[in-house]
This record gives structure tokens, sequence and C-alpha cells, in this order.
């Protein structure tokens, strides 16, 4: 509960700069708070021609017409308000998604270690859209509640100072019930969007991994994890629900104030201050002036109620993006890749201190090494997906932190442990990530040395077959095949692989890596690998064990001095 009713810590600051980065529709706003301050003026129209007629004035030329005009007028303007209020809200929303999906991408990995990527699903669904409601049902509406306000105000003053002064104090009664339900309402929807984010994380998750789910027989633990979010949901939302006695809270306040309004306006009428006309005017003016302030008491909930929201969104945006521009721009990659005194750590925990490690460019070389050792995370900073918190990494003898990062990784290939494919067509997918323009004859090559060309011609759509989600519907070996043929494409100096041949099978192994031999003739091949086929290929060996280098040469160097490379390659392995 203290979080729920604990202190607010929403930082205006921040949303203000989101705000500004975010290009609102300044026009459209504009244009809405026009249309809304003319409705206003046509409502003070139909208001007091509604009193001349109550006071039994019906003149059809001075009374009836104009009082059927304006209230048509008013209907038609009011209509036009809600729509362009609607407009003004979807393009809100699309500025606000467009800005946090593009953060979202260029976030650097590191951000993704401490923040779960999935929450990001609700971040863009469900918080921009409180943030969206935030700017025009309260912000915007604050403005042109007060323009109605002032002019309202102003209009009973026209008829007596004393009776508007006499309104004015009996109004405040209002906001200290309003900031009272703000600011439990802040506490509770903020659990509510708290929740739904678990919640959907948690649905993102198991879906995903329905396949693990089942072979372990967990559908019974899992029900119950996804259950348990859903119940922490529910309980914010009964929570939230029963907020709704907030309403009559504010209709109890708006009784007593109209009852004293009624007493006030009676007591100037009958000492002859206001004519009936303008007494039953008053009225009207009266009542219209308790809804606006009803409606402040509505923007400061919701105000309090989006600030949650809105705190995690802003959050977001001031984080740092990783810059892929800046820097120098590399033309062309070449010569051995070193790490000098290269420090790295996973949050607290320490994987790299001062490695040193040179990696002889123009070889096959293959990291070795127990799970854990750190060997994915190596090709990851030397690739750059990770900024190194001391030391240097360098290509060539030179620094690799001068160059952006969008030109240093387009010189490198990498095909990933995963594997992961999008939803698309196979070609969409082999073609991923390639800029230069590439012919039909090149593309059937690169499939054919990745040895996925026979498949591709078995499917009736052939390259425009459907890989399904996250390329579900291709085994295993026919993804890696698929990132392999890509890498080809690419025609970098560098590859990197890691385990990139893990999932094909021994004769399929056998091809690609005589295609990689041959496409990377002379250029540098760096690949992770765990079973000794793929190591037998590499002509240089490196052997990790808990973030260091422990062994490193030719492979007959490293077989005399290395039981790990020894047990891995077997006798046969013996003397290459
Ligand atoms: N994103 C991460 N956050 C925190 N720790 C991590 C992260 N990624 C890896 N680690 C830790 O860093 C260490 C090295 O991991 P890494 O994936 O580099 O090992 P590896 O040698 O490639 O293992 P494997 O052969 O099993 O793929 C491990 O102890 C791992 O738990």
């Amino acid at each position: 509960m203290e979080r729920v009713f604990g202190k607010d810590r929403g930082s205006m600051g921040s949303f203000f700069r989101m705000l500004q980065k975010a290009r609102l529709p300044y026009l459209w706003i504009l244009a809405y708070i026009a249309i809304t301050a003319l409705l206003t003026n046509v409502g003070i129209s139909v208001t007091e021609y509604t009193a001349e007629l109550f006071a039994g004035n019906v003149n059809f030329g001075t009374v009836v017409l104009p009082f059927l005009a304006f209230t048509l007028l008013s209907q038609l303007i009011s209509s036009v308000s809600k729509i362009m209020s609607n407009l003004c809200v979807a393009r809100i929303d699309r500025n606000i998604r467009k800005m946090i999906w593009s953060k979202t991408v260029r976030l650097p990995l590191r951000y993704y270690e401490k923040n779960k990527p999935k929450e990001m699903i609700s971040r863009i669904t469900t918080d921009i859209t409180a943030i969206s409601q935030l700017i025009m049902q309260v912000f915007v509406a604050i403005l042109t509640s007060a323009y109605t306000l002032v002019i309202t105000l102003g209009k009973i003053g026209s008829y007596d100072q004393k009776l508007m002064i006499a309104l004015i104090a009996v109004l405040p009664l209002n906001l200290v019930i309003a900031f009272v339900m703000g600011k439990m309402k802040f506490g509770v929807l903020d659990l509510v969007n708290q929740k739904n984010a678990e919640l959907t994380q948690t649905i993102a998750e198991k879906t995903n991994n329905l396949l693990l789910i089942k072979s372990y027989g967990k559908e019974e633990k899992e029900l119950q994890t996804g259950q348990e979010k859903m119940k922490g949901f529910y309980k914010s939302s009964i929570l939230n629900a029963w907020l709704g006695f907030a309403t009559p809270m504010y209709a109890l306040v708006g009784a007593m104030q109209f009852i004293v309004i009624v007493m006030v306006g009676r007591s100037f009428y009958s000492s002859g201050a206001l004519t009936l006309t303008q007494w039953i005017a008053y009225y009207g003016f009266a009542v219209n002036i308790v809804n606006q302030l009803s409606a402040y008491c509505v923007y400061w909930t919701t105000f309090k109620g989006s600030q949650g929201a809105t705190r995690r969104v802003a959050q977001i945006m001031e984080e740092m993006e990783e810059d892929i521009e800046n820097g120098e721009h590399v033309e062309h990659l070449c010569g051995d890749i070193e790490l000098r005194e290269v420090d790295f750590s996973y949050e607290d925990k320490l994987l790299f201190d001062k490695l040193n490690l040179k990696i002889p460019a123009g070889r096959m070389t293959a990291l070795i090494g127990p799970s854990g050792s750190g060997k994915t995370t190596l090709l990851n900073l030397v690739e750059r997906m990770y900024p190194v918190s001391g030391g240097k990494i360098l290509f060539g003898g030179e620094d690799t932190a001068r160059y952006s990062l969008k030109s240093f990784r387009s010189e490198i290939s990498y095909v990933t442990q995963e594997s992961t494919l999008f939803a698309g067509t196979i070609r969409d997918n082999i073609l991923f990530g390639i800029k230069r323009e590439v012919t039909d004859e090149e593309l059937e090559k690169a499939c054919t040395d990745a040895e996925i060309m026979d498949f591709i011609r078995e499917q009736p759509e052939g390259f425009q077959a459907d890989v399904g989600e996250q390329g579900e519907k291709l085994s295993g070996g026919q993804k890696q095949r698929i990132a392999f043929a890509r890498a080809l494409l690419k025609q970098s100096d560098y590859l990197f692989m890691d385990e990139a041949t893990a999932a094909m099978d021994i004769r399929g192994k056998d091809q690609v890596w005589k295609s990689v031999k041959r496409h990377m003739e002379g250029k540098t091949v760096l690949m992770v690998a765990h079973d000794r086929q793929t190591v037998q290929k590499a002509d240089y060996i490196i052997v990790m064990h808990n973030g260091k280098i422990i062994c490193q040469g030719e492979p007959a160097e490293v077989y005399a001095e290395n039981t790990y490379y020894r047990e891995l390659i077997g006798s046969e392995g013996q003397g290459r």
C-alpha cells in the first residue's frame, strides 16, 4: 500500500523535456482551443436567450429565432470541437509512440540488462494513451475551462460586481476534495499500470516458450504464474473501481455549492439588484461555473492518475541513446583485432579484468572454453554492442572508439547464437540489413553456398515463402543457413560466428564450412564453437576460462599445452 499512497515521484521536468521532443500537433491544438473558446461565447448567448424565454419574452424575431440559431450553432461547434479533440489525441498518441519506438530501438543493449524489453509493449500501448489524455483532457482543458470561467464570471460581474465576488468565495470547496482524491488516484493508477506491464511481459514471455513449457510438463506451474499476474492486475483494478466513490463525493460538494449559489442569487433578486431575466441568466451561468469547477476536479484526478505512466515514459526518454552516427566513418577495416587492457562487467559482476588478446587477421580463429567463460561477451565487445569500461579495442592498430558505430558494425558479419528471423518472406530475411543491390544470381549463389537453395526450391512460393513469426516455420538448421546466406551477402572482411552451425547436420556443416573457407579466403573469421568438427576447421585457437585467456596459438601448440583443447579435439585432432 505504501506504493499506492506513498509519495509520488513524478518528474514534470523530464515530462516537459519529453513533450519538447515529441513534436506535438500545436496547430491542431490551437485550432481546438479557438473552437472551444468560440463555443463558450455561443454558449453565453444561448444562456441569455434561454433566460429571456423563461422570463416570458417570446418575441420571435429578437428572442425565439436567435435562441434557435445559437442553440444549433452551439451543437455544431460542440461536435466539431469533439472531433478535433479526438484528432489531436490520435496525433499526439502517434507522435509519442513513434518517439518511444525510436528510443526502444536506439537504446543500448546495456539498458535491457536492467529493464525487461517486453515491458516496452505496455509502455508503447497503455502508458502513451494516458499521456495524450493528460495533454488534452488536463492541460488544454484547463486553458479552455479557465477561459470559460473568466468569461462567465465577467458576465455575472456585468450584472453586479458583488454577486461575482460572492460566487467566487464559495468556489474553492471542490478543490480540497479533488486534491485528496487526486493523491489516491495517482497511487492506484500507477499500480494498475505497473501490474499491466508485468502481465504483458509474462504473457509475451510464456507464449514465446510454449514448447519448453509443454516438454517439461510445466503447464500447471506457468498457468499459476500467469494467473498470479492476472490476480495482481485484478486487485489493482478493484482498488481503482472503489475510487468510483469519488463521483458522489464531488456531486455532494456540487449540491452544497448549488444551494449557496441559489441563496446568494435569490437575495440579490429580492433586493432588486437583479432583474428577473438576469436572475435566471445568473442561475444558468452559475451552474456552468460549478460544472467547470467539477471538471477541474476531474482534471486533477486525471493528472494525478496519469503521473505514473508519464514518469515511466519520460524516464525512458531521458536514457542515453546509442549514437551510431557519431565518429569517423570507417571505409575499410583491416588488420589484427586487439583487446588491450579491457575491463568489462555485467552490472556488479566483473567478467574481464585488464584483458589482453590479439586475434590474427586473415585466419580462422576458434574461441573455445567452458560455458560462461565469456566467449559470446567477447564477440559482442569486439562488435561494440557493449561499451568497454576500461581499455581499448583495436583493428589494425587503430582504436575502434573513434569510428562511428554504424560504419564500424557494417564492416563485420555476425551470425549470432540464436539466428532469429523476423516474420516475413525468406527473401526479406536473407536481405535484412544488406545495404547494396543484390542480383537474383548473387542471392541464389549465397543460398547455394549456405546449403539452403534446395529447400527454397521445394517451396511453392520459393523466396517469397513465409517463415512465420520469428521464423517458426523453419527448423533450427534452416534458420542458421538463412543467417549464413545473409552473412555471405554482406561480403565483410570479418566474419564472427557464435555456434553458428550448431543446429546443422554433419553433412550440412561440412558444406557450409567449405563455403566459408572459399568466401573468407585471406579474411578474418572468429568463431565460438563447442564441437570438435567445427573447432577442427580453425587454424588458430584461443582458449578462455572465467573471463581469462588461458592459452592461444597454432592448433598443434595449443594441443600440446592445453587439456581442455586436447579433450575437445580428441586424439584425431593431434598434429593439426
Ligand atoms: N546480459 C547479461 N547480464 C548479466 N550477466 C550476463 C549477461 N550475459 C552474460 N552474462 C554472464 O557473463 C558470463 C559470460 O557469459 P557468455 O555468454 O559470454 O559466456 P559464453 O562463454 O559465451 O557461454 P556459452 O558457451 O554457454 O555460450 C556468464 O557468467 C553469464 O552469466
